[in-house]
């Protein structure tokens, strides 16, 4: 076996693990509901809540249901036949989603804004995507501009030594926005490829923190007009379906270009990820299922959904 293929297998394998909470929920209840019934409306009402439980939204859910009860009225099914199906539907809503992070390297650098409510794991990604683009051969920067927690400055410092990624960092306290301009300039003079910017965590209904994003924005455009290249909102797959609305109010404010889902090991509803992409159609670049440099990987739909439905054992 090569080692792409090796490395293939060690990411299903940590994906499918990652979400075992969410497809044993999803596969215990089915199992439950399905044995010994005929399949009828009712029958299918406790699929589409099973499918709600797991967070997928109820679009998703009752499309999923419609695809069971298709020529099935009236006869026994199986628990495995509906898995597949939950997988190939919610392919279909992934595939157009699950789109990689290009640098493009018309940018030097190409600059990555990293946005997210406190705690999503916006510092680790940093890290874990830094860690990424070392080993394809890039020179990387990172800026710590997450100035209010002085362990977010160190944790990047970490990340820094561990991938020898230079690390531009201010005191705890120092202004954001001065931050991600002097970090540009100096990637800018070093002719770095990537400069990733950490980001405070904010709450998305506190207008000045949010306002605070936007001047980190307009102070980067006054170095590089065409940056950022890329804001990456992290969110935490255990917050559930208040990810929805985190969407929408850093999309307002930061111009959210993709989003990085994390966490999906700490949660059974990490259909969220499923219902997001129905809902806002933004691209999904990366997803996480643990705190270790190789938890983190480039999102492909039917792993995903093939991993959610636990169609297919690791
Ligand atoms: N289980 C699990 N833990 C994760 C994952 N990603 C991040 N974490 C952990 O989540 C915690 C928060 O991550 P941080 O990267 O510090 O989050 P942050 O968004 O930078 O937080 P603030 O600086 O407070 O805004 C850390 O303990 C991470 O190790 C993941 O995919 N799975």
């Amino acid at each position: 076996m090569s080692d792409t293929e090796n490395g293939k297998t060690s990411w299903w394998r940590r994906l499918s693990s990652g979400l075992k909470r969410t497809s044993s929920q999803i596969g215990t209840a089915l199992t439950d509901l399905i044995s010994k019934r005929k399949l009828d409306r009712a029958m299918l009402e406790e699929i589409e809540d099973v499918l709600l439980r797991a967070d997928l939204g109820t679009e998703v859910a009752s499309r999923i249901a419609a695809a069971v009860g298709e020529g099935r009225y009236d006869k026994m099914i199986a628990a495995s036949d509906v898995k597949e199906i939950v997988a190939a539907e919610v392919e279909k809503v992934l595939a157009p989603v699950a789109k990689p992070l290009t640098i493009d390297t018309a940018h030097k650098p190409f600059v990555v804004l990293v946005v997210g409510v406190n705690g999503s794991g916006k510092t680790t990604t940093i890290g874990k995507l830094s860690a990424r683009f070392a080993a394809e051969g890039r020179s990387v920067m990172m800026a710590a501009g997450d100035t209010f927690r002085a362990a977010a400055i160190e944790q990047l410092k970490v990340w820094g030594d561990r991938t020898n990624t230079p690390v531009i960092a201010g005191a705890q306290g120092s202004d954001s926005a001065g931050l991600a301009f002097n970090a540009l300039t100096a990637a800018k003079d070093q002719g770095r490829d990537v400069l990733l910017i950490d980001t405070a965590g904010r709450l998305q209904n506190r207008a000045e923190l949010m306002s605070e994003l936007e001047k980190v924005v307009r102070v980067i455009k006054k170095v590089d007009a065409s940056a950022p290249h890329a804001v990456l909102l992290v969110l935490d797959a255990t917050v559930g379906q208040n990810a929805l609305s985190q969407v929408e109010a850093f999309t307002k404010t930061a111009g959210v270009t993709g989003l990085v889902m994390t966490k999906l090991d700490g949660t059974a509803r990490g259909g969220i990820l499923v219902a997001i992409a129905e809902k806002h159609k933004l691209p999904v670049h990366f997803v996480g299922v643990g705190e270790g440099v190789e938890d983190l990987a480039p999102f492909t739909a039917r792993d995903f959904a093939k991993a959610i439905a636990g169609t297919e054992a690791a």
